[in-house]
């Protein structure tokens, strides 16, 4: 690895997620200290990584924040000194249940809260349905951070879908998208790489998923497959369907490079079309 200051190591924990929540959350506990140990500074863990991901699952796994998971990620991110992205976890508040991941600092700090934005309702007849928004609410707000020089921005999973909100993410600055996720056996193998290699693309920033390990036994089959992929729009790191971390190296200097060469953020043409950010404050 370059130890150049512009290049952090990004770990992808694609842990195995049980039915036991504490078993959940000292494998990932145990998962991030292999990461750091590693040399990776920003670890992030699947959507999804102290609760198997179905509707049935999401009221009575649900927490507050701060609550026993979310406190769980900042002593871990606080021992290790590294930036950890918690994937997301069943989240309650005023009586509502949302989708949300946290981000804390290498000091254990809370320093971002992001609810998915697009709740996952889908019907592809043969292949899977689901309905998210049965128990779940949507989240409101773009969710950006800073780690060392890297600007990252976040989605869950189904919110990679929405190209607007990568544009907004890139106007904002940023030089990675963080997506943990948890895509199935029918949409899997169709649009999880040829997604991220797309926003990584037209935004020329990277753009980086951690999902759960396949469990053939679950109710909802995760596809697996963490990966990351560069401002070139080439996976550079990739999991298979097991449980295994993917580390790949964020280089804003490769983003500036690929936005030099091929100048598509200055050839915009908001004469023709914009996308608006309506809700930066
Ligand atoms: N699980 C999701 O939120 C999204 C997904 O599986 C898909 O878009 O496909």
């Amino acid at each position: 690895m370059s130890s150049s200051k512009s290049v952090l190591k990004l770990a992808l924990v694609q842990m195995a997620v049980s039915a036991n929540k504490s078993e959940n959350l000292s494998r990932a506990v145990r998962m991030i200290g292999e990461a750091a140990q590693a040399g990776a500074k920003i670890v992030t863990l699947p959507e999804c990584f102290n609760c198997p991901y179905g509707t049935q699952f999401f009221r009575e796994y649900a927490e507050n924040i701060p609550g026993n998971s979310s406190q769980t990620l900042a002593a871990a991110a606080k021992e290790h000194k590294i930036f950890v992205v918690g994937g997301s976890i069943p989240e309650e508040s005023d009586g509502k249940v949302y989708n949300t991941c946290t981000v804390f600092d290498p000091t254990g700090t809370c320093i971002a809260k992001h609810r998915k934005i697009h709740l996952f309702d889908i019907d592809v007849p043969g292949g899977i349905t689901f309905k998210e928004s049965d128990v779940l609410s949507p989240g409101s707000d773009l969710t950006t951070f800073t780690a060392e020089n890297v600007k990252v921005g976040v989605g869950i999973c189904y919110d990679m879908r929405f190209a607007e909100l990568a544009q907004l993410y890139c106007k904002r600055g940023c030089h990675l998208l963080l997506y943990p996720g948890a895509f199935n056996m029918t949409t899997g193998p169709a649009h999880w790489e040829l997604l991220q290699r797309a926003r990584a693309l037209d935004n020329e920033l990277y753009v980086a998923t951690a999902s759960p390990a396949r469990d053939e036994g679950a109710g909802y089959v995760a596809w697996g497959h963490s990966t990351a992929v560069n401002p070139w729009g080439e996976p550079i790191g990739k999991a298979g369907a097991g449980e295994e971390i993917v580390y790949a190296d964020i280089d804003i200097n490769a983003v500036e490079k690929m936005r030099t060469q091929i100048p598509v953020m200055h050839q915009k043409r908001p004469d023709l079309y914009e996308v608006k950010d309506v809700s930066e404050k």
